[in-house]
């Protein structure tokens, strides 16, 4: 009866499909890539079939719009997925929450007590710190003259920031050495982002996921997240706190009084799947971003150049960028939002679902349905952006184009009630830290390599990251000379 009220619906055109796979066989190991060369084909809205799920991806800055902000409400629910519920202790978190009270209250406290503007600018000084450090330890490199690994640098940069601000203390103080750590988060993040077979084979797909090892990995990946979260709560309830509550003394106050949010009472995993969002959700994009930043820098010397030129004339002998230097630095401004439109490292945002019969672009979409948004492609569209492959950041000279709208082109953060909540923590972090390695140095790459051999490949979890690690040689810029 169903199939014959749908009859005259339209639903939006896709590929045809395989018996029980459906079109899973598309999407390759970089789906973001694969589905934009779909869109070639079959336009800004597709309709794909994995497995069991229906699946509508939206590829172009009009459609998104409709999404994100026209149907915001009927399209801001997530999917029940098997990697997001075992890492986010069965959906108690904010990112992978349904739609409901609970998302919405927890998502308040959050807002309130870490991410809201006045929360971040306070946490300024361990910013200024962490990065001071950093330019510290690759000042030590750079007497030696051999290359760093950023990729590296950069992880141990956010994991501090991050983790002071929002837990109190320094990552370094933990259980993970760097390297492990690197592991641990890149194995998260695939996790988050795995195809499991469970999610699109209801009933049977358990088995399969027995069977390819990635059961057995999810698990891996949560008891190792699980002690660094358990050892970072001890230690709140360990010690008295002699300086301002942050969010964890707050939400284990919550725990203690027995407070309920949306009828059920807060527990420590509650808390854990708070840490989980916080600390995965804050480090890896963050480091991605830079990273993209730094290797697009590279391969572009008259960009690195003028970039610099700006802040070292703006800074003059100073000895470093401070935060509120930031705003006057409108090139660098400009740099971010260029690596953040050709890499924007939640390239198919987080996956949403309907709530409710919407139509976009004149098709039908059903309740439960679920939408991922290709912002990778949209910001390689060459309907909106000129030469959309190379990286030019004077395009936003003179634009309105910005993340948080008004229009729908550069969607790294997402937007609507499920957009990214920490923008602005972001954002300043990652300013900071590019200001403060193009004020203190010269990049070089190493051994005779050419600008055209720094290798751009991508690897693929729920973020997308540069593959292979930004290897470079820090010449320190002799601040006296200027
Ligand atoms: C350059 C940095 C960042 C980028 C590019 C980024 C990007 C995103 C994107 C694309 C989404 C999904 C939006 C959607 O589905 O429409 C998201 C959600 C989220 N982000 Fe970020 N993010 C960044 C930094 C951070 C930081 C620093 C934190 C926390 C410390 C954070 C916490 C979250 C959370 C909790 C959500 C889930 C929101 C919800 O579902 O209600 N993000 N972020």
């Amino acid at each position: 009866k169903k199939d014959i009220k749908k009859q005259n619906k339209q639903l939006p055109p896709g590929p045809p499909k395989l018996p029980i796979i459906g079109n899973l066989h598309q999407l390759g190991a970089l789906p973001h890539s694969s589905l934009w060369n779909l869109r070639k084909k079959y336009g800004p809205v597709i309709f794909l079939q994995l497995g069991g799920v229906p699946t509508v991806i939206i590829s172009s800055a009009k459609t998104a719009s409709e999404v994100l902000k026209v149907h915001d409400l009927d399209c801001c629910s997530r999917p029940l997925l098997a990697g997001t519920g075992r890492l986010s202790y069965n959906y108690i978190d904010i990112a992978f929450a349904p739609y409901g009270n609970y998302w919405r209250e927890m998502r308040k406290i959050c807002v309130l007590e870490l991410f809201s503007t006045k929360r971040v600018q306070s946490f300024g000084l361990i910013r200024e710190q962490e990065v001071a450090s950093l330019i510290n330890s690759i000042s030590q490199s750079s007497l030696s003259a051999i290359h760093v690994d950023l990729s590296e640098k950069l992880l141990s940069l956010a994991a501090n920031i991050i983790c002071r601000t929002a837990f109190g203390k320094r990552f370094q103080e933990n259980e993970f050495d760097e390297g492990k750590f690197q592991e641990v988060v890149h194995e998260a993040m695939a996790m988050l982002g795995s195809f499991s077979a469970s999610d699109f084979f209801p009933y049977v797909g358990w088995i399969i996921d027995r069977l390819t090892g990635l059961h057995s990995r999810l698990e891996k990946s949560f008891h190792e997240l699980d002690g660094f979260y358990q050892q970072v709560i001890d230690q709140h309830l360990k010690t008295k706190q002699e300086k301002e509550e942050d969010i964890i003394d707050l939400l284990l106050k919550l725990e203690k009084n027995q407070t309920k949010i949306d009828g059920a009472p807060i527990t420590q995993d509650h808390i854990k799947a708070i840490l989980m969002n916080v600390f995965l959700g804050g480090v890896d994009t963050g480091v991605i971003t830079m990273i993209w930043a730094m290797a697009e820098l590279v391969r572009n010397p008259r960009v690195m150049k003028k970039a610099q030129e700006e802040i070292r004339t703006y800074i003059g002998k100073k000895g470093k960028v401070n935060e509120e230097d930031i705003e006057e630095l409108k090139y660098l401004k400009m740099v971010v939002k260029e690596a953040l439109r050709l890499h924007p490292p939640s390239v198919l945002l987080i996956p949403r679902e309907t709530l409710s019969h919407i139509k976009i672009d004149g098709y039908d979409i059903y309740p439960k349905t679920r939408i991922q948004v290709n912002v990778w492609g949209i910001g390689r569209d060459p309907d909106i952006w000129k030469s959309p492959e190379e990286f030019v950041p004077e395009r936003f000279e003179d634009s309105s184009i910005d993340f948080k709208g008004p229009h729908d082109e550069l969607l790294a953060f997402g937007a609507g009630k499920r957009g990214c909540p920490a923008m602005y923590m972001g954002l300043i972090m990652v300013e900071l830290a590019l200001a403060n390695l193009l004020y203190c140095f010269d990049w070089k790459l190493p051994n005779g390599m050419k600008e055209e051999d720094v290798n751009m490949d991508e690897a693929a979890g729920l973020t997308v990251y540069k593959k292979l690690p930004l290897n470079l040689v820090p010449v320190k810029y002799k601040i006296e000379n200027e």
